[in-house]
Formats: structure tokens, sequence, C-alpha cells
């Protein structure tokens, strides 16, 4: 069973939509709808692999980022510890620079099952307000 920390930005602007991604074919969870995020590797901080991986998947650099949830969820083959940021204050302009499709978005609770499972608990606090 793999285990693994995760951290992701749920990056919100200031009209309320989300800059969401889709994850790759062959990927985990292949074409699921994402907040943009990865593993937390050793010796980093969950707030410094928040920071690289939005640089890496979608050319931003968070200026300020807020804990809004963590949670587990294990699948059939993994035990996951997801750590989800709030990102409302970034440099640079998101886009998906690994090449996946990427949107602003307003989500509406309908969203839930185009994400992973695990998020279904944060589709639904983001989506009440
Ligand atoms: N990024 C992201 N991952 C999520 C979300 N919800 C969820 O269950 N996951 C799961 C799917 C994956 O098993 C794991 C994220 O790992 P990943 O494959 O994106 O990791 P990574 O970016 O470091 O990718 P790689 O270098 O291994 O290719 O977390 C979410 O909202 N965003
Ligand atoms: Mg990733």
């Amino acid at each position: 069973m793999k285990i693994l920390q995760i951290a992701v930005g749920i990056i919100r602007n200031s009209h309320n939509q989300f800059f969401i991604t889709q994850r790759a074919a062959d990927a985990h969870m292949a074409n699921k709808w994402e907040f943009p995020g990865g593993k937390i590797e050793s010796g980093e901080t969950p707030e410094q692999a928040l920071t690289r991986e939005l640089q890496e998947e979608v050319g931003i650099t968070p200026l300020g980022a807020t804990l809004f949830d963590k949670l587990e969820y294990t699948f059939p083959d993994r035990h996951i510890t997801l750590w989800f940021w709030l990102v409302e204050s970034w440099e640079g302009e998101p886009w998906g620079r690994e090449g996946q499709p990427g949107n602003w978005v307003t989500l509406s609770a309908e969203d839930a099952d185009k994400f992973p499972p695990a998020n279904e608990p944060i589709i639904a606090r983001l989506v009440q307000n």
C-alpha cells in the first residue's frame, strides 16, 4: 500500500471562480478534474510543496495560502493525506503548463463527481459559501 502526502491549491479569484486542471488519461484518477498539486517530497513542508507544484503545473507563485482542510482517503492501492490550501493571491496567470487542460470554472454541487472521490467534502464546502 502506497502512503502519500499531497499538497493541492484551491485557486480562487474575486469572481468566485476556481482554476482547475484535468488529470492525464494514464494517471491515477485518469481524466478527473483536480485542484493543481502533487506529492510532498521528503524534506519539504506542505507549503513548500504547494509552491513548487503550482509553479510546475500552472506557472503561478502563491503569495499567500491558508489551510482549508486536511483529509485522508484510502483508495484500493494507496492511502493519501491531502492538504488543501486556499490560494487567493498569486503572481502570474495560471495555465496548463504541463499541457493539461486548465480552466476557470464556477463550481456547483453537481460537479463533485468530476473530481476524485476524496474531494467530495471540499466541493460541498466551497459551493455553500
Ligand atoms: N492534485 C490533486 N490530486 C488529487 C486531488 N484529489 C485527489 O484525490 N488527488 C490524488 C490523486 C493522486 O493520487 C494524488 C496526486 O498525485 P499526483 O499524481 O498529482 O502527484 P504529482 O503531481 O507529484 O505527480 P507525479 O510527479 O507523480 O507525476 O492525489 C486534487 O484535487 N488535486
Ligand atoms: Mg499533480
